[in-house]
């Protein structure tokens, strides 16, 4: 039987410095492929060339992953300044909506550091620019040098609610993540259900009170070693089930 189609929001990069593609991180695909067993298809952000209902008629869930650019500030009210370094306006026209609608028609998203900060903003919410810059917060970017293995390295715990749905999913109220962002949420949305936070008080797990499907996201990045971690599998693991639920008709309530 065919995998459940997952749309992939893409990130815009240049190549050879002339030419504009969309791409999305590998580590994701093997992840969605291999670990949720849907079958990702990259969604190129261009607005002028997809729409949002079109998006949700074709694909049975979607992964908002990781990027460098912030989500620009107007999208929560606040006007940008050089903290809020650089920004993607087409995929916050695409990613926002989406991420709105999937919530009102019931179908599977999961967001993913950057798509976490889109999930929040789309619900309502706002960010930090900064989030080291705060009294008694920790440096959560990455490492600037070394390995992959060192950048996506676990770095901080992370504690979540008693009996929540992260906790229920990992069988544990405590666990390891690495990290890799720079903004973090100020405001949660009215809807945006905090559910974990780092050691410092960084949200890093949410979910949307009341979706009708799964609609959850993280700060870290589940998609490192996604067969083999006991955080990252569960995640990858429960949003392929909740796809393979919504493509054969049946919502299903994580939240
Ligand atoms: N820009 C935001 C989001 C950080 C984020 O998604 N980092 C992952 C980058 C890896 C990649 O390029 O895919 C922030 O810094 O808070």
């Amino acid at each position: 039987m065919a995998r459940p189609v997952v749309g992939v929001i893409s990130n815009a990069h240049m190549l050879e410095g002339q030419y504009l593609v969309h791409a999305a991180g590998a580590l994701n695909v093997e992840a969605l492929s291999r670990v949720a067993n849907v079958l990702p298809v990259i969604i190129p952000t261009n607005p002028e060339h997809l729409d949002v209902e079109e998006l949700i008629d074709s694909c049975d869930g979607f992964f908002f992953p990781g990027g460098r650019p912030n989500v620009h500030p107007e999208e929560y009210g606040e006007a940008p300044t050089e903290a809020h370094g650089t920004f993607n306006r087409d995929r916050d026209r695409i990613s926002l909506p989406l991420i709105r609608q999937s919530v009102a028609r019931g179908v599977p998203i999961f967001g993913v550091c950057l798509g976490f900060q889109e999930f929040n903003v789309a619900m309502g919410g706002t960010l930090y620019p900064e989030i080291r810059d705060l009294p008694g917060r920790d440096n959560h970017r990455m490492p600037p040098d070394g390995t992959l293995e060192e950048k996506f390295a676990l770095r901080h715990e992370v504690t979540l609610t008693e009996d929540g749905p992260f906790h229920r999913l990992f069988g544990s109220h405590k666990v390891m993540t690495n990290t890799l962002h720079g903004q973090g949420i100020k405001t949660a949305g009215p809807r945006v259900v905090i559910d974990g936070h780092a050691p410092d008080g960084t949200p890093e797990a949410i979910y949307i009170q009341d979706a009708p499907g799964f609609a959850m996201a993280v700060q870290w990045h589940p998609e490192w070693n996604a067969a083999g971690d006991p955080v990252s599998r569960p995640m990858f693991e429960a949003f392929g089930q909740a796809c393979c639920d919504w493509r054969g008709g049946a919502l299903r309530k994580i939240a």
